[in-house]
């Protein structure tokens, strides 16, 4: 498959046209009387029109047929996407951690991008458009005359293992492990295993959606590293029904159409979708002392009504140098009164050289103490404070959230990965107190 193109920049007014109408974008208006080559306009917006000027998002889509042109939506199969945040008994032991999550063998069970979409932990409610949710998603086949839209929240999706080639109705993407991608609520994606790096078909990923926020990119990540994809369309019938499945409310719908929906000629707008390589974030870290704490690695953010107070941070650990002196370098034993759940695209992470694999995962709950793993700390506690490379070969993740959040029976039971051993990781931490402890001689 030729390279795909992409228009750079951070929800920048972005045009595009599909090179093979050319002047199929009106001009000096959105709504002509008639478009250019008998097209359809269609407004798809993401911010309240009353919003001020520069909160505004908005894109205009020039399409084959409208959107509105489906079956009616019948409730569909939600498989292990959930919602419900009731499914076991709230439990303060919060420090979990999966070891990596299962993809399914093709010759076991075709599995795609929606049927492999597992909730994991969450928070909150679609209806009142504030929450978070946390999907574990594998899958080892491409959707096939399907596509998938998320009415309740931003789809942050961030591949630990393949590619997948995300078709939208702004064109496609080509993801990879260490670039993440960005579906906004009510975007079309139909999602295609591109290229497996491990084997045939087999994808894992993680998902978080946010509902109630657009995400944001924090400064550290230039925006001009931002890509969103170039106007492609098909005309294409499909008498045997196109489904597009909805999640809405926390539950999935189906509907049926007699044509493929990505079907847009031309675009222009300031809301589309994008990919972004965890490489090119510009990490800063601490150079004198002390362990600055991880908003320094913050990627993007879905704000909170509350100022400073994310809904959810997407948070990277990337390699770089580490030169604090005196000091405890990798991260502090805290409490936070955010949850933290993390996962491992690949590498070691520095708080826990085992036991964190990449593909797994872990959540601290709010207010759950945590911290470095006994040998972390020893090892650390001593170590000669030279300059030196961290996390090289490494890039982990954290979702951080200011929900308290639930865990589903999915990821409690079914998954069978949740290490039951994790505290044990801090079990043989022993004291070092010593009153009679005096100040080193200089
Ligand atoms: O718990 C963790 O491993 C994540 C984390 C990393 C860090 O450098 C500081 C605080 C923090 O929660
Ligand atoms: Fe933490």
């Amino acid at each position: 498959m030729a390279e795909l193109k992409y228009l750079c920049g951070f929800g920048n007014e972005f045009s595009s046209e599909d090179p093979r109408c050319p002047g199929s974008l009106p001009e000096g208006q959105n709504n002509p009387q008639a478009c250019p080559y008998g097209l359809y306009a269609e407004q798809l917006s993401g911010s309240a029109f009353t919003c001020p000027r520069p909160a505004n998002k908005r894109s205009w889509l020039y399409r084959i047929l409208p959107s509105v042109k489906h079956q009616p939506f019948i409730p569909a199969a939600c498989g292990d996407l959930t919602e419900k945040w009731d499914q076991v008994e709230p439990d303060p032991n919060h420090n979990m951690r999966w070891r990596p999550f299962a993809i399914p063998q093709s010759t076991e069970k075709i599995v795609d991008f929606v049927a492999g979409l597992h909730t994991i932990c969450g928070a909150g409610d679609a209806k009142s458009r504030s929450g978070i949710g946390i999907h574990v998603y594998t899958c080892n086949t491409s959707m096939m005359n399907k596509c998938f839209n998320n009415s309740d929240g931003d789809f942050l999706i961030v591949p630990q293992q393949g590619e997948l080639l995300i078709t939208t109705e702004f064109g496609k993407l080509m993801v990879e492990p260490n670039e993440i991608c960005v579906i906004q609520v009510h975007f079309l994606a139909c999602v295609c295993i591109a290229r497996t790096l491990f084997g045939p078909n087999l994808e894992r990923l993680n998902c978080l959606h946010a509902t109630g926020s657009t995400l944001r990119a924090n400064g550290l990540a230039n925006p001009r590293d931002f890509l969103c994809p170039v106007a492609w369309y098909e005309n294409r019938e499909v008498s045997a029904g196109y489904t597009v499945i909805n999640k809405y409310q926390g539950k999935l719908f189906a509907c049926q159409q007699d044509f493929s929906p990505f079907n847009v000629v031309a675009w222009h707008g300031n809301y589309t979708p994008y990919k972004y390589n965890l490489n090119n974030f510009m990490v800063i870290n601490c150079v004198a002392f002390d362990h600055a704490d991880p908003s320094i690695f913050t990627v993007l953010t879905a704000k909170s009504t509350r100022p400073g107070v994310a809904i959810a941070d997407f948070v990277i650990f990337p390699p770089r140098w580490g030169v604090a002196d005196h000091t405890f370098r990798p991260p502090y034993y805290h409490r936070n009164c955010m949850s933290e759940f993390m996962g491992l695209i690949k590498g070691h992470y520095e708080a826990k050289e085992e036991g964190f694999q990449p593909g797994g995962a872990s959540l601290h709950s709010i207010m759950t103490p945590h911290g470095p793993d006994t040998e972390c700390f020893e090892k650390n506690s001593v170590a000669d404070l030279k300059p030196e490379r961290v996390a090289e070969g490494t890039m982990a993740f954290m979702f951080e959230s200011s929900f308290s959040m639930a865990v589903t029976k999915w990821g409690l039971e079914t998954c069978q990965k949740l290490d039951k051993s994790y505290y044990q990781c801090w079990e043989h931490l022993r004291s070092h107190f010593n009153p009679n402890w005096k100040p080193p001689k200089h």
